[in-house]
């Protein structure tokens, strides 16, 4: 594991983007793993400024997002669908052919697993995932389990995932009480993994992907036995890193 410490939430999102960008100008026909949430919205920020001013060019490269809300037709507002369109791939030349989310409204969501996990292998796999972390540690929307799960599937959201992400919604009982996810081995088998945090509510969870012990009732801690996983976090959500990891880091200044 690298570890990126920043001095803000922007710079957080600069690294991101530099990563994603160096990654897609040296493969052109990248496949690229993205997530939602707020804490990625810098990230995409700067890359659409960076498609804008240098042409950084989508053209090619093909995206699965992790996760998506059961029951959420893609142009609800708090549908990712819906978060990714405005965030993102209405900014850049991303063909929409080559955009796969998966799909909250399927009638079968076994058989839509499947569908996005051979969509998946299909494309040769992910070259690079990027991933957000919940309070509790998870990540895509695997919550603290016994075990790991493996592939696309369904999953009952925690109650303290629901509290976190009520803030979207008018309130804590709109949140969709089931998601559908790329699992944890569809995310460790890619090729390389950009985690990123900011605030000081994530530092927590943190420390358990970055220093606790690999267990699913911490699931970003599988990402310890991941070849190449950079964790870019602002200094807040470092904050409980002990002192000897920080001495080793890149702190940015910015
Ligand atoms: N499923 C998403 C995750 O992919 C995201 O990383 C996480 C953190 O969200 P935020 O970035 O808004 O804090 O929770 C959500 O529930």
């Amino acid at each position: 594991m690298r570890i990126v410490i920043t001095d803000s939430y922007e710079q957080m999102g600069m690294e991101a983007a530099n990563i994603v960008a160096g990654q897609i100008y040296l493969k052109p026909d990248s496949v690229l793993g993205l997530a939602t949430g707020s804490t990625p919205v810098s990230m995409y920020e700067r890359l659409v400024a960076v498609h804008k001013t240098v042409g950084l060019d989508f053209s090619e490269v093909t995206t699965f997002n992790l996760d998506e809300y059961i029951g959420m037709s893609p142009d609800n507002p708090q549908s990712y669908h819906y978060f990714m369109q405005e965030y993102f791939f209405r900014h850049i030349n991303i063909r929409p052919e080559n955009v796969h989310i998966p799909d909250g409204m399927a009638k079968d969501m076994l058989a839509e697993g499947e569908r996005y996990e051979k969509l998946i292998a299909a494309k040769g796999g992910i070259d690079l995932q990027v991933l957000g972390i919940g309070q509790n540690a998870h990540i895509g929307f695997n919550e603290p389990d016994l075990k790991f799960a493996a592939t696309t599937h369904t999953v009952e959201l925690d109650e303290e995932t629901i509290q976190a992400n009520s803030r979207f919604f008018q309130d804590a009982s709109e949140v969709p009480r089931y998601a559908i996810s790329m699992g944890i081995k569809t995310i460790m088998m890619a090729e390389h993994v950009i985690l990123l945090a900011n605030g000081r509510n994530k530092a927590k969870a943190v420390y358990k992907a970055v220093c606790g012990d690999v267990t699913p009732e911490a699931p970003a801690s599988i990402l310890q036995l991941h070849r190449d996983v950079v964790v870019i976090v602002d200094k807040e959500a470092a904050a409980l890193l002990p002192e000897q990891i920080r001495g080793v880091t890149i702190t940015r200044k910015g």
